[in-house]
């Protein structure tokens, strides 16, 4: 049985209430066989979040880490200290981090570093802009993001890494990649990873094309920004891999 790897980015979104009512929901519905349930929250919220998931099924993940292993880094979060508050996951590279604070390969290939020496299973997020993809050059900068990873990470860690795919262009749009364009890019991803690494898509995942998307042969799961915040529709999407053609 193939497992799937389902994980909701929260993103900086939510209060003490909304988390609450949200995993109240999603720990009482049952976790569908062969599929691992993930939830992404801001930091503030982690160690409730640990508190309320404890002894359920779904984990946990933090949203980024500090490349850095401890010391005088104001404002900053340890890969230690978040598996001390019950993490078994870590976002690195969103698209979002990459824009807005300038996160570049090199210090993504240095937090996946931190992850694993701590013991987290990094999910490290790559893809193109729309201006990238538009002027042919997905293939390209795909092999770059992956080639700072697989030149930072010895072999042995490389398979311990979750990749996500999330096209620029697709987040937070309502337009998703299609199917086959987002296997194209996992295929190209696999290719250049060569390594037995899940690779999951994001991108306006919602509930009426999650089946669609994790039937392709090389997308292994999904990341989950808007639609993770709604409990029915998250859970609709956890659900999906057991529709498609292939056991998850
Ligand atoms: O950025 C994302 C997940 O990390 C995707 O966000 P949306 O699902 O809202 O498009």
């Amino acid at each position: 049985m193939t497992n799937k790897l389902i994980i909701g980015n929260w993103k900086m979104n939510g209060s003490r209430a909304s988390i609450k009512a949200l995993l109240a929901e999603i720990v009482a519905a049952e976790v569908a066989p062969g599929c691992e349930v993930v939830v992404c929250a801001p930091s503030p919220y982690l160690a409730m979040c640990a508190h309320i998931l404890s002894g359920s099924g779904v984990r946990l993940g933090a949203q980024d880490l500090s490349a850095h292993e401890s010391g005088a880094y104001t404002g900053e979060v340890s890969a230690s200290m978040l598996r001390e508050f019950g993490c078994h996951y870590v976002l690195i590279g969103h698209s979002e981090r990459r824009t807005y604070h300038h996160e570049n390969d090199a210090a993504v290939a240095c937090k996946t570093v931190r992850a694993l020496e701590a013991g987290l299973i990094p999910v490290v997020c790559v893809g193109e802009t729309p201006h990238e993809r538009e002027s042919g050059q997905t293939e390209a900068v795909l092999s770059q993001q992956v080639l700072a990873l697989t030149t930072a990470l010895s072999s042995s860690q490389l398979t311990q890494i979750v990749i996500a795919y999330e096209p620029v262009w697709a987040i937070g749009t309502g337009h998703s990649a299609s199917a086959d364009t987002a296997q194209q890019a996992h295929a190209t991803i696999r290719r250049y990873l060569n390594a037995p690494c899940s690779i999951l898509y994001g991108g306006s995942v919602k509930p009426d094309n999650a089946a669609q998307l994790l039937a392709m042969p090389d997308i292994d799961g999904a990341l989950i920004g808007g639609a993770s915040l709604n409990a029915k529709a998250f859970l609709t999407i956890a659900h999906a891999c057991l529709d498609v053609d292939k056991p998850c």
